[in-house]
């Protein structure tokens, strides 16, 4: 509820028993020396939320208020005691919906009409969420990172500091090519809604990706903008992948990743960069999804004389599985090498496994109407 990623949206929980754990209190500051302990953020980004069942008495040892409570707080309405059951079924039948949550029980009342819906994918949510000036976190951290915040979920500014690194948060359009010879490296966060609303920012990192030797990474809408400025197009997905198990195959070697293995991932999102054959040049597929073969990472090649990459999933989980976290030492293993001419791990193309095979024994891929 508080990852910026889900800003504007309804959440449905599949769950039936919500809040029993209630809700821990976020102490520490989300300043120039912290980011929180445990939220995402520091408020509730997500539109409202549907429960089957809301736990009133909640009980964790780390728990400071109800579920509803937190809500109230935060101006965020819920519904409970509504069969979330059926409308899971409803979504899986009609892909993600417009919806919306409404007092009173007058049948009678004419359905609402379609533009009678608050659409959020028309909005940029990222322009909203994103910092308005540049600050930094662990200041005194070796390798200078500068993170663009697309709506970053803390736990990717943790992941980073926590493995010593000093990042510098800059607004989603900041013209980094102006100011990259500052930093060892680039991460481009998650954020909220329609890439192609960040088609601008992507095509002014171009520069930057096309001539740079140094370490790139994105996550989620940062995977979406390197593929965009590298000419992939994004598509809205019908059905987009969100939970905790979501199955990734690696097509390539790099660092802790291993082509061939599936990694269980945790994901939140609509779009999508769609699968072209052949990649534009200088580009392969990193990932690819195993229950609809979307898109799930791509990198430059090795001989393209770049070092960029994206994952459309969530290697800092929070929450969920930690199979690929090592993905973000791999990053700052990178910036070192260039930095310090040290050896990171490195790709290992003799475990390849054929990719344009795995790509044709695949299911069937879910393209943009
Ligand atoms: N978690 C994210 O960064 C989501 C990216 C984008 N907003 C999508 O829905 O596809």
């Amino acid at each position: 509820m508080t990852d910026p990623s889900y800003r504007g949206q309804i959440l449905v929980f599949t769950t039936p028993l919500i809040g029993n754990y209630g809700v821990p209190s976020n102490t520490a500051p989300f300043d120039a020396h912290d980011v929180g302990v445990v939220l995402e953020s520091q408020g509730i980004q997500c539109a409202a939320v549907v429960v089957s069942d809301v736990a009133e008495r909640f009980s964790h040892y780390t728990a400071a208020e109800s579920l509803a409570s937190w809500c109230q707080r935060h101006d965020i309405p819920g519904i409970t005691g509504v069969d979330t059951r059926a409308i899971t079924r409803l979504l899986r039948d009609q892909g993600t919906t417009l919806g919306r949550i409404t007092v009173g029980s007058d049948t009678s009342l004419p359905a609402p009409k379609a533009d009678e819906f608050w659409d959020p994918s028309l909005e940029n949510l990222v322009d909203q969420i994103s910092t308005k000036e540049p600050y930094e976190i662990n200041p005194s951290g070796s390798l200078k990172i500068a993170l663009l915040d697309f709506g970053a979920k803390a736990n990717i500014l943790r992941s980073l500091i926590r493995r010593g690194a000093a990042v510098t948060v800059l607004p989603w359009n900041y013209d980094f090519n102006a100011v990259r010879d500052q930093y060892d490296g680039l991460f481009l966060s998650n954020g909220p809604g329609d890439p192609t609303h960040c088609m601008e920012a992507a095509l002014k990192l171009r520069p930057t990706l096309e001539e740079w030797s140094k370490p790139v990474f994105g996550i989620c809408m940062g995977h979406q903008i390197i593929g965009m400025a590298a000419g992939l197009d994004a598509y809205r997905m019908t059905f987009g992948n969100r939970g905790h198990n979501q199955p990734v195959l690696a097509l390539a070697s790099s660092g802790s990743i291993k082509a061939g293995r599936v990694y269980v991932t945790s994901q939140n999102h609509q779009y999508a960069l769609k699968l072209q054959d052949p990649f534009p040049r200088g580009w392969e597929p990193f990932f690819i999804n195993c229950n609809d073969s979307s898109i799930e990472g791509i990198k430059s090649t090795a001989d393209s004389g770049r070092n960029v990459w994206g994952v459309q999933f969530h290697p800092e989980s929070a929450g969920g599985p930690l199979d690929t976290i090592e993905m973000f030492s791999d990053f700052l293993a990178e910036c070192a090498a260039h930095k310090y001419g040290t050896v990171p791990l490195k790709t290992d193309e003799t475990q390849g496994v054929s990719k344009m095979q795995t790509l044709e024994s695949a299911p069937k891929i879910e393209v943009a109407a």
